[in-house]
Order: C-alpha cells, then structure tokens, then sequence
C-alpha cells in the first residue's frame, strides 16, 4: 500500500494537537486502536522501558501493527530515533532528539516525504528547531519532571511560555508529565499540542483518557 504524500503528511501534522508515544505491549493492537478512536492523532513508537531500544525485529512487528492502527483511523505513524526504521515501514514522521542523526543526514535516509520532529529542552535550542531547515514540527518540554524520561530536567512551563512567544507557524508541541488535571495549565501557558505517554497508556481506558485530552484542545 503506497504510503501519505508529504502534502498530506503536512495537512495532517497541521491539524494534529494530541500526540500518542506508546511501548510495545501485549495488547498493542487493541490499546492502539482504543487511543487513536478517542482523538489521537500521531502515534509514536517509543520502547526504552530498561533504558535500551527495541531489538530491530520487535520494533518492526509492533510498528507493523502501529501501521495497521493508523490506516484505520486516519492517524499519522512516527518512529522514534532511527531513520532507518522509519524508511523501512514508510513512517509518516520521523523524530529526533538532540543527539540523534543531523536532519540533513536523515533526510537522506528518509527522503523528503516524511516529516522530521524535534525534541528541545530550553529556549536556545527551540529558536534553533523553529527555523531549522528540514524540521517540520519541534517539541518542548518536559513540562513537569517525569518517570517516563528520568534524569531529565524540566525547564517548565517556562518554556511553554518562551517558545509561544516565539510566535512561529511551525507546529510544536508540550511534553512532560502532561495529563488532563495539567493539561488547563499547559494550554494557559500559550501550547495549542501536546505528547503524552502515562495519560494514555496507563490509564484504565485509554480511549476515555484520550477523548477527556482532546476535548480540552479543541
Ligand atoms: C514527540 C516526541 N517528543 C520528544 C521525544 C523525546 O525525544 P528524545 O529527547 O530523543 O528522547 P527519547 O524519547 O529518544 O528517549 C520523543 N521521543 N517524541
Ligand atoms: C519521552 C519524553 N521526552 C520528553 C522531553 O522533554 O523531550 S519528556 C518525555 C516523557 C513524557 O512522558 P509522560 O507523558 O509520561 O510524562
Ligand atoms: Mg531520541
């Protein structure tokens, strides 16, 4: 099946305001469908539960059953960290933290279709991901210390504040111990998107826990 033109790709990124990252997991299928029924919009795969990734086959098997999720409801697929894999399963998005490949770099792995994300962790380095050629969406955060990334400093809604004042058209979202008691806060501090792990995929129904989100960011 022939993948989303780049166009399409953009259309959708544009709309996007809910951004799923999710481990693998027994029910991957089923969690995957219920999470992207109630308003997600991208789904990441993003396995570092003992700190290591996934071995190449199991992260292709479970982004194979991501891919099938998407094509149902509409949703965007993303691949965390490695082009290769992205170009491997025809992700639509491709993300990148600070020391994973240079943009340019990826590019040529991935082609010009896919969209490139970038993470970012203060103000220098969201100015920088606002104008940098090839990067289509950045992310900042993380809002709030997290279990999901330990060892991460937050720099708060601080630079929530910082990066909506940038006033830039590039799509960015909030990450970092979002959830929907937080999420008002969040919104308050000027983001329009956010990424959530736990908010989702610990929540007892994670369709219910998505819809709540989404209903909030219009
Ligand atoms: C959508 C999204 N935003 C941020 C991250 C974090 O990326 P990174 O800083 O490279 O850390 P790891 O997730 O790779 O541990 C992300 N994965 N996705
Ligand atoms: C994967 C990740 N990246 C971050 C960043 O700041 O770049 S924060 C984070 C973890 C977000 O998980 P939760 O929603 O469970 O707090
Ligand atoms: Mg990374």
């Amino acid at each position: 099946m022939p993948g989303l033109s780049g166009d399409e790709i953009r259309k959708r990124l544009d709309a996007a305001r809910l951004y799923l990252c999710t481990g693998d997991r027994p029910d991957l299928a089923e969690f995957a469908d219920a999470a992207l029924a109630g308003g997600v919009d991208i789904i990441q795969l993003r396995d570092k539960r003992d700190g290591a990734p996934l071995e190449a086959r199991q992260e292709l098997a479970a982004l194979e059953i991501l891919a099938e999720a998407c094509a149902r409801h509409g949703a965007l697929l993303a691949v965390n960290d490695r082009a290769d894999i992205a170009a491997a399963v025809d992700a639509d998005v491709l993300h990148l933290g600070q020391d994973d490949l240079p943009v340019p770099l990826a590019r040529r792995v991935i082609g010009d279709e896919p969209v490139i994300g970038r993470s970012t962790h203060d103000r220098p380095q969201a100015e920088a991901a606002a104008v940098e050629e090839g990067v289509d969406y950045f992310c900042t955060g993380p809002c709030w210390p997290t279990p999901t990334k330990p060892g991460r400093p937050a720099p708060g809604l601080d630079l929530v504040r910082s990066t909506a004042a940038l006033g830039t058209a590039r799509p960015w979202f909030a990450i970092g111990g979002i959830d929907a008691e937080r999420l008002p806060e969040v919104l308050a501090a000027g983001a329009s998107r956010i990424v959530v792990v736990r908010a989702i995929t610990e929540a007892e129904d994670p369709a219910a826990a998505a819809r709540a989100l989404r209903a909030e960011l219009g």
